[in-house]
């Protein structure tokens, strides 16, 4: 199991912020074992939660009882099959942990667990005899006082949302990993790029989004369809047109790239058409243009919307009868070139306003390829995050990821300038912190900071600030959102992965009005 991927989701990212934020505590992960390899190999938990168990488990013997407690645990877990469910199991120091198993596909797999939480009330006695019990192991702590202090107290509603929250995590894992079972089995040759095709390898993503891209880059690669990719600036528009190119018949052929909003029109229309000596001042000799320099292979039209009419009458007529007239020309010359367009903007809409033609938009898009803007897909984060990171890896560095406040900050933010910025800000990590083995969150550009602080519009994160009962509902409704995405809005699926009935699913996603916006129910279409 990748216990570093699931600590990375973006759900688990947010459940255990909720945790912090609720119970001052930490959500730990027991391996099927029965260990859990932070504690053993002494690394430190970043937040200040569950105090008073890390100042236990700095001696020797505290980290033998709270092993003890986990392991016992373990055991009644591996002893009991059937018990699926969330559990209390009672800790040194008069804690309790609570826990709940982690079944992958029938096979258990460990338990996400919380511990250092009281069931008693808070009485100065039980307080007296934590803090004498905690000297006893930490003889020469000036913590103790401070966190004991920070103790809670978990009532039985807390309790049963805390073990809702453990159950959803445990699910969340489940359904990851068997997408993952999926996508394995789908394209068993490139597992480390997250299931995308081997052929699309370089294309990193396992959104349901993403997934739906590769289906029809498989069939429009080999065909010679006029291709129209839409999607914000950074999206990967330009890297998708190429894979359309790298892998269709016209392979060996140039693959020409040209921005229409680049130049003004007079420019633009010699650059793409070419001229001949002397129609402009400055002509001093014919020049081939970028259509002719594609011949025979695919020609990348990127913002073809930003065209003025008059090149889109020429476009039209290279996309019809395979035709130009360079600049001061008079021979018609002919080419033979795929063209694939991209445009970030709504060209049915232009078309509606007279900025576009319509046969030039008929004409252009055949098959239309939409990228969701980076926010849309947040899944496809933590496996993008570490393609960068390897990718501009350089040799001496040691970061090897990103801490997990680093990464929960970064699933936070809109992303405006998509896949763009998001590798160009980990380009920007690894320079200033690549000889530090995580990459902190507090490296991380302050327009991003900023962005996602407290009050920030970016933050798709629960409401932390209401009652436990909204929190929990946030939590739940992304958790809801993602599940659409990811499953492409089969309901039946993400029911079974959630563990709730597919009524009471279809209930919560009007509820949380979930339901606008979504595609076609998969299986209903199926
Ligand atoms: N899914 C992805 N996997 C890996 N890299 C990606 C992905 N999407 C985008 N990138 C990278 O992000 C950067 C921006 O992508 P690209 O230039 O293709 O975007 P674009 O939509 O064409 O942008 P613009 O409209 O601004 O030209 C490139 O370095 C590209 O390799």
């Amino acid at each position: 199991m990748d216990r570093e991927r699931h600590q990375n989701l973006q759900s688990i990212i947010m459940l255990r912020e909720l945790i912090r934020k609720w119970w001052r505590a930490e959500l730990h992960f027991a391996d099927r074992h029965g260990q859990v390899l932070d504690w053993n190999r002494g690394e430190a938990i970043a937040s200040a939660s569950s105090a008073c168990c890390r100042l236990a488990r700095g001696s020797r013997e505290g980290l033998r009882r709270c092993n003890q407690s986990v392991r016992e645990l373990h055991e009644q877990f591996v002893g009991n099959r059937r018990l699926r469910r969330a559990i209390v199991h009672p800790c040194h120091l008069q804690f309790s942990l609570v826990a709940a198993p982690l079944y992958v596909q029938d096979e258990y797999e460990g338990f996400l667990f919380v511990e250092g939480l009281l069931r008693e009330p808070l009485t100065a006695g039980t307080r007296e005899g934590i803090r004498t019990r905690l000297r006893e192991l930490q003889p020469a702590t000036l913590d103790v006082d401070r966190s004991v202090e920070r103790l809670l107290v978990l009532d039985d509603d807390n309790l049963e949302k805390l073990t809702e929250l453990l159950e959803y995590g445990t699910r969340e894992i489940a359904a990851y990993e068997a997408e993952r079972t999926r996508e394995l089995e789908r394209a068993p040759e490139a597992p480390a790029r997250g299931g995308a095709h081997a052929r699309f390898g370089h294309i990193i993503g396992r959104s349901a989004a993403l997934q739906e891209i590769f289906k029809v880059l498989e069939k429009v690669s080999n065909s010679e369809a006029t291709v129209l990719i839409n999607g914000e600036s950074g999206t990967g528009k330009e890297l998708v047109a190429r894979a359309i190119h790298d892998n269709g018949p016209r392979r060996n052929a140039p693959f020409v790239v040209q921005n229409c909003s680049a130049f003004n029109d007079n420019l633009l229309e010699s650059a793409l058409f070419g001229h001949m000596r002397g129609a402009f001042t400055g002509a001093v000799r014919d020049k081939k243009g970028l259509f002719e320099t594609a011949d025979s292979g695919t020609f990348f039209l990127d913002e073809v919307g930003d065209m003025s009419p008059a090149l889109q009458v020429k476009l039209l007529r290279v996309l019809q009868e395979g035709t130009f007239l360079p600049v001061g020309g008079t021979q018609p010359r002919e080419v033979d070139v795929r063209v694939v367009a991209a445009t970030h903007k709504d060209l049915g809409e232009m078309v509606k306003r007279g900025e576009f033609r319509e046969d030039l938009y008929y004409r252009i898009n055949v098959i239309r390829v939409h990228l969701p803007p980076l926010r849309e897909r947040r899944d496809d984060l933590p496996l993008l995050v570490d393609h960068f990171l390897r990718k501009h890896h350089r040799e001496g560095q040691r970061a090897r990821g990103l801490s997990p406040e680093a990464l929960a900050l970064l699933g936070r933010y809109a992303w405006p300038g998509n896949v763009r910025e998001l590798e160009n800000e980990m380009e920007r990590l690894l320079v200033l912190g690549g000889d530090l083995e995580l990459l902190p969150a507090d490296l991380i550009s302050s327009r991003i900071r900023d962005a996602v602080s407290p009050g920030g519009s970016s933050s798709p994160l629960p409401r932390l600030t209401g009652s436990l009962h909204e929190a929990v509902e946030a939590l739940e409704r992304e958790m809801i959102h993602q599940g659409l995405l990811r499953t492409g809005n089969n309901k039946s699926r993400l029911a079974r992965e959630l563990g709730i009935s597919r009524s009471n699913l279809i209930l919560k996603i009007a509820r949380y009005g979930l339901d606008a916006g979504l595609p076609p129910d998969a299986e209903a279409d199926a």
